[in-house]
């Protein structure tokens, strides 16, 4: 039975489309989080006062311990998960150091932009994969 939930907490998480020689970042989900073993781009949910920018950089020194710059943003996307909707703020990026840790996820991959379809992600990022493809298709 579905339950009616007169107000809804939204959420906002900003995320890195992280490029590097024509790869682009994928990163697994850890097996003791929710969405298990998912695949989806760095980034996490804002805090309070925080610009999208500022929980970006914070998320992705957090998550793979390393710096990065914004490119440009693309469209927000929007997924309901019932008792809440995940606002995800996605941002073409660049690295700005090159050593990475990661603190959170299980693995990360580069993969060339066509082979991202071939991941199992989480559901609202198949919105974001499809705006990067149309970004790349005019950018060329
Ligand atoms: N970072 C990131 N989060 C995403 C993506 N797609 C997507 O649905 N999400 C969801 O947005 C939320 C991000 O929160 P988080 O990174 O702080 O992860 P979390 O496991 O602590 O969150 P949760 O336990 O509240 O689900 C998660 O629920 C995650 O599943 C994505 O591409 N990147």
């Amino acid at each position: 039975m579905d339950t009616y939930c007169p107000i809804k907490l939204v959420v906002r998480v900003p995320c890195a489309i992280i490029e590097h020689e024509g790869l682009v970042l994928a990163a697994q989900r850890s097996a003791h989080l929710s969405f298990p073993l998912k695949w989806e781009f760095p980034g996490g949910k804002q805090e309070k006062n925080e610009t999208d920018e500022q929980t970006l950089y914070r998320e992705i020194r957090e998550e793979l311990d390393v710096d990065i710059e914004i490119i440009r943003p693309l469209p927000e996307t929007v997924k309901d998960q019932g008792w809440r909707e995940i606002v995800l703020v996605p941002f073409i990026c660049r690295l700005k150091s090159f050593e990475m840790t990661l603190s959170e996820h299980e693995k990360i991959l580069w993969l060339g932009p066509e082979a991202l379809t071939e991941l199992d992600w989480t559901e609202g990022d198949w919105d974001i994969i499809r705006h990067y493809n149309e970004y790349l298709s005019v950018k060329r």
